[in-house]
């Protein structure tokens, strides 16, 4: 499992520690960045670095870090703020550092000349946002450069949350402690590769933010044992699919035969009924006794037969849990206090929102900060929400006081149509094998991402090839 801690966390951490007054832990800090910087540049004799330096601690790790560069390369340090850490500023002078300003014409010519630039412009202090007057300095840096951030990328939101204009790094470095901004939707893609620094913090008590690895999976995958029946390994009835399409239930329940269910219940009309009976032979039909429902893929709720309808409000009102995909939200007009975990993509995520959060929420209300929208959701309807996208978030409501789970595990080209019926039907056979709505968010959406990358790495894929793949790749990450 990976945490990231939240900043007056991490500042708390730090300050627990006597290195901070005494200025150890930033050379500490300026040191890693060094040692990285240089490992990057290996193999380029003469290379020129640039260095961005804000006002603030960050800047200080980067003009630290510029002094210790200095020896074996040209570094040139911009300072984008008013001020500079004066201790850092002083040794990076006294190693040969040439300091410019940032309207100083040559700032952009080094710029665009740079093998490597290091960007410690703002860190856990930044609020959301380039500083004013940086923008130009940014869009200076050589494609051919590698863009090293200090801590996390400038103008990132070191909370995650608000998506704003910030440096897209190649690599970020950061000390000791993840930051949610290093595992969140509107901030990660800018993160680049992630690079941890030990400077000795002790963890916080408390993560903001948890990711599973893949050593988590064996220990919440619920693997059948000696007294095990397919009953008690969990039913999972799926009221998925309609006339129109036909594919999604057949995606759905694929992935949740492969995934190891005990049995899976299939309601639906005809049409898909026809098709699971010929492609998926382990399928029962019709209602009964289950362990939890899946609703909702492919099956917009005007498509519904009343058949579906009568089995899904029926779901809906009862103590079982149940995953609630596309058309099943439109059902979902109440707080349920049974598990439930509902999996929007944004365009679902708002249109839910608009109805349960408030009318007027702008177009831009999910993507501007999407936490903090599936965590409205959550709380307004007392479900998890399960958040889809490239980094997939798993938001519990705020009352169960469990942290937010990040995923980030398969490749772009999981954006294909019916892979997020795949991921309902691996969420089902969670919930219906006993586990929380947020455990069985994270690990599904793990299990999803390495599928689809198994599938066929490296290259495109087909949302039912992840449904076969499934159970082989949770065989790989049960015995690895
Ligand atoms: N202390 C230590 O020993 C250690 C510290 N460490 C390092 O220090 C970093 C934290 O340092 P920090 O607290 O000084 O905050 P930092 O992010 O540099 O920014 C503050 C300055 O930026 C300014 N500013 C912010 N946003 C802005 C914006 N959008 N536009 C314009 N201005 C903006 C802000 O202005 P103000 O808010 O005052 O108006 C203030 O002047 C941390 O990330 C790590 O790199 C490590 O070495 C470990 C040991
Ligand atoms: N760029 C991306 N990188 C990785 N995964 C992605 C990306 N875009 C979408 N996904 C994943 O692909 C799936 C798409 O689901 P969804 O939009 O519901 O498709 P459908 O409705 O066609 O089944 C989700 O699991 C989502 O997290």
């Amino acid at each position: 499992m990976i945490h990231a801690y939240s900043v007056p966390d991490v500042r708390a951490a730090e300050a627990a520690m006597p290195e901070l007054a005494t200025g150890e832990l930033m050379q500490r800090a300026s040191q890693g960045v060094a040692e990285v910087a240089a490992a990057r540049l290996e193999e380029h004799e003469g290379a020129s670095v640039v260095v961005l330096a804000g006002p603030g601690g960050n800047g200080g790790d980067a003009l630290f870090a510029a002094s210790f560069l200095a020896l074996d390369y040209a570094v040139v340090a911009i300072l984008t703020g008013s001020g500079a850490h004066e201790p850092a500023l002083r040794a990076a002078h006294d190693a040969g550092v040439v300091v410019l300003e940032s309207d100083s014409p040559s700032s952009l010519s080094a710029l665009d000349e740079a093998d490597l630039v290091i960007d410690g412009m703002t860190g856990i202090g930044g609020r959301p946002g380039l500083p004013p007057g940086t923008s130009g300095l940014v869009d200076a840096i050589g494609d051919d450069a590698y863009l090293l951030s200090v801590d996390l990328p400038s103008g990132a939101d070191p909370a995650g949350l608000v998506a704003s204009d910030c440096v897209y790094a190649d690599e970020t470095v950061t000390f000791s402690l993840l930051k949610p901004v290093h595992l969140l939707p509107a901030t990660e893609a800018a993160c680049g590769l992630l690079t941890v620094v030990d400077i000795g913090l002790t963890p916080p008590a408390a993560p903001a933010v948890s990711r599973l690895t893949f050593s988590d999976v064996p220990t919440l995958w619920p693997v059948p044992g000696p007294d095990d029946d397919k009953y008690s390994r969990g039913v999972l009835g799926a009221i998925t699919g309609g006339e129109h399409y036909t594919g999604a239930a057949l995606l759905g329940v694929t992935a949740a035969v492969t995934a190891g269910v005990g049995m899976v219940r299939y309601v639906g009309p005809p049409a898909p009924t026809s098709l699971l009976r010929a492609a998926v032979p382990e399928v029962v039909f019709g209602d009964g006794q289950v362990q939890a429902w899946l609703i909702g893929s492919g099956m917009p709720w005007e498509d519904a037969s009343p058949e579906q309808k009568t089995a899904i409000e029926k779901a809906l009102a009862s103590e079982l849990p149940v995953v609630v995909d596309a058309g099943g939200l439109d059902a979902l007009t109440s707080p349920r206090s049974a598990p439930t975990l509902i999996t929007p993509h944004a365009g679902e995520l708002l249109r839910l929102g608009r109805r349960v959060v408030s009318s007027s929420l702008d177009d831009d209300w999910v993507r501007s900060n999407p936490v903090a929208a599936a965590r409205a959701v959550a709380d307004a309807l007392t479900v998890t929400v399960l958040l889809k996208g490239s980094v997939t978030v798993v938001v519990p409501p705020s009352a169960s006081g469990v942290e937010v789970h990040s995923q980030s595990d398969g490749p772009s080209w999981l954006a294909t149509a019916g892979s997020g019926d795949v991921l309902a039907g691996i969420c089902g056979v969670l919930l219906a094998g006993g586990l929380t709505p947020e455990d069985a968010g994270a690990v599904a959406a793990l299990v999803h991402g390495v599928a689809a990358h198994d599938a066929n790495p490296g290259g495109p894929i087909r949302a039912l090839d992840i449904a076969h793949q499934v159970g082989r790749t949770v065989a790989r990450l049960l015995t690895r």
